[in-house]
């Protein structure tokens, strides 16, 4: 059977992307979708998403890593599905889809970037080295003074597979400071299980987590990963972090038809 897939990036964190209004893909077939993720065998991206019918909103996420499993919300991924369902004519400028963690509402700006929100934080694990949060996914966030020569897979897939997480394991970011606005990105993604050049859930994360430890007091961050620039911004106050937004472009690559 010959499978029509679409391939999309958002600061270079890329998607295999797969209209299942139909319900057609076989969503259990974790072999399948390592198989279409796999950059020399098949189509290659960081994970695959269906696009799926939803009755109460414009349409359903289903997201899966790289390798193959399904798993939690992925902020790229969500923006750059929010431009796939536009190239579909599913929705125009502005929309509400559900996700693994709740509802999402989402934007084009004038500029073509997309804005998404992302589901509130009310609480953030303050280490001495480290925080922990959950922004839809699960995130560890560590400062590191030489980020450019860091080896990010090897310490990021440590801390993955050590003690602090268990068999859930975690993303892994390492940030560094520019400034009072700014900071520097590189993250370890849990199930591609190697650096991605951009980790959405990573960078609202960093920016939440740069705020709650004292590093910056601004609600509005830049925060440049490997494949680009995001941005996250948020409202702070006795209920944590709401209305958190996550900018950034999602850009169509190409389509085609590959034979399963
Ligand atoms: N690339 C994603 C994060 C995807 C989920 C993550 N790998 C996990 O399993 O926790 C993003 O942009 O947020």
């Amino acid at each position: 059977m010959q499978l029509e897939f679409y391939k999309y990036q958002g600061a270079g964190n890329d998607f295999v992307m797969i209209d299942n209004r139909s319900g057609f893909f076989p969503k259990e077939n974790t072999q399948l979708i390592a198989h279409l993720c796999d950059r020399r065998f098949g189509i290659g991206g960081d994970g695959l998403i269906l696009l799926e019918n939803d009755s109460d909103t414009d349409f359903k996420m289903v997201y899966y890593n790289s390798d193959g499993n399904q798993s939690s919300m992925c902020g790229n991924g969500g923006r750059c599905l929010v431009a796939f369902a536009k190239d579909l004519k599913v929705i125009e400028n502005k929309t509400t889809f559900i996700a693994t963690d709740g509802l999402h509402q989402a934007s084009f700006e004038d500029n073509g970037l997309v804005s998404l929100q992302m589901i509130d934080v009310p609480t953030i694990e303050i280490k001495k080295d480290y925080s922990f949060l959950n922004t839809g996914s699960p995130h560890h966030v560590q400062m590191v003074e030489d980020l450019e020569h860091y080896n990010v897979k090897e310490n990021g897939a440590a801390i993955r597979y050590g003690e602090l997480y268990g068999a859930a394991g975690s993303n892994i970011n390492f940030v560094k400071k520019i400034d009072d606005t700014t900071f520097r990105l590189r993250t370890y993604e849990r199930g591609v299980e190697d650096e991605t050049l951009a980790c959405g859930t990573g960078a609202t994360a960093v920016a939440i987590a740069m705020n709650a430890t004292g590093q910056t007091d601004v609600t509005a961050i830049n925060v440049n990963v490997e494949g680009g620039k995001l941005v996250v911004s948020f409202d702070k106050d006795k209920n944590g972090f709401t209305n958190v937004f996550l900018k950034g472009p999602a850009e169509f690559v190409f389509k085609g038809e590959i034979k399963i």
